[in-house]
């Protein structure tokens, strides 16, 4: 089944770009860019990537994304991933950024998202893949911040494709920034945003009736609610499904504990995603990899969920047709080949 994975183009629609920032690149950018970093070697690092919870994770995870100051800086971590795309059969992407972690040191939002777009472009022309770019607010920050955000980022709407809510859950629910997001939407952004991955099921809701979210990012603790389930299920809203960052941050205490395979067999539409692939041990086949590993998930279920990344995506109908049409086509060879 690791060979049907590796084989299966895929798309993924949940990666914050901060969070592929890997230990090698951190310390070469904190060397260049004079920074001070807590830690005297890689294998320090790496050994602080060891967490409780989303929190512990976020502390880690701000503080190592001070190493990146120029547009160059954004340019090699973005063009780091895109080199995992390749090797993952990653065929289309949509990464979030956080403005607000750059801006607050003093980077201007240019330099961040210009870097990023340059190595998204270059991976369009070198090796085709296509992307698409979300901007996340952070809310452990206030909503008067968020649309300061906001207002910079008009000047670049036309490389955006959406508006997304990240960062400390529990205590910034949705509603706090309900106004910002009616702005987003009337201004024709697709909204996202991060909920029930640590909090109550309260927060799906309020980011499907306030924010009117057309993506649930995570949302694994829907499986609380039978109304919710059922509501996910009729209007087919895609959940952004992370499982290593789950287990690493211990929403779930191991893989054989994690509901996706439940939230699959009810017909929701999840999608299997990275999150922060440099923190949570491994980039996009790895998830699929430890999900076939302790669950009974069948190469049916495989190529549903790989479909559904791409029919969850924010690409055009055609272009969603073309790729579905492709992994139809690989499924069914494997298939074929495996039963002869
Ligand atoms: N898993 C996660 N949840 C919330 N905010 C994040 N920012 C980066 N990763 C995140
Ligand atoms: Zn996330």
């Amino acid at each position: 089944m690791i060979d049907l994975i590796k084989k299966l183009p895929k798309a993924e629609l949940h990666l914050h770009i901060e969070g592929s920032l890997e230990p090698e690149l951190m310390f070469k950018l904190a060397k260049k860019n004079k920074i001070d970093i807590p830690y005297k070697s890689i294998e320090e690092i790496k050994k602080a990537y060891d967490f409780s919870n989303l929190q512990s994770f976020l502390d880690i995870y701000y503080a190592g994304a001070a190493v990146l100051i120029t547009k160059e800086d954004f340019y090699d971590m973005t063009w780091a991933y895109i080199k995992k795309c390749v090797e993952n059969n990653i065929i289309h992407t949509e990464i979030f950024f956080d403005p607000q972690t750059h801006t607050k040191r003093g980077i201007s939002f240019e330099t961040v998202i210009l870097g990023i777009k340059q190595a998204l472009d270059d991976a369009k022309e070198k090796y085709g893949i296509t992307s698409h770019i979300i901007m996340c607010f952070l809310r452990h920050l206030s909503q008067e911040d968020a649309f300061k955000t906001f207002e910079e980022a008009l000047v670049f709407k036309n490389i955006i494709k959406g508006i997304g809510l990240d960062s400390s859950e529990i205590g910034h629910p949705p509603s706090k920034f309900k106004d910002v997001f009616k702005k987003a939407k009337e201004e024709g952004f697709e909204i996202v945003a991060h909920a029930g991955e640590e909090a109550d099921v309260s927060y799906i809701y309020e980011a499907l009736d306030l924010l009117e979210v057309k993506r649930i990012d995570h949302g694994v603790q829907a499986i609380n609610s039978k109304e919710l389930l059922k509501r996910l299920k009729e209007e087919q809203i895609p959940l952004t499904v992370c499982p290593n960052s789950n287990i690493e941050l211990k929403v779930f205490n191991s893989y054989k504990e994690h509901n996706i395979k439940k939230l699959l067999d009810y017909n929701l539409l999840v999608t299997v995603n990275s999150d922060d692939p440099a923190y949570f041990k491994g980039y996009l086949n790895q998830n699929y990899i430890n999900l076939v590993d302790n669950l009974e998930l069948t190469d049916e279920d495989i190529i549903q969920l790989v479909k559904n990344s791409f029919k969850a995506s924010f690409i055009s109908d055609e272009l969603k047709e073309k790729y579905l049409k492709k992994v139809e086509e690989i499924g069914r060879d494997y298939k074929l080949h495996k039963n002869k």
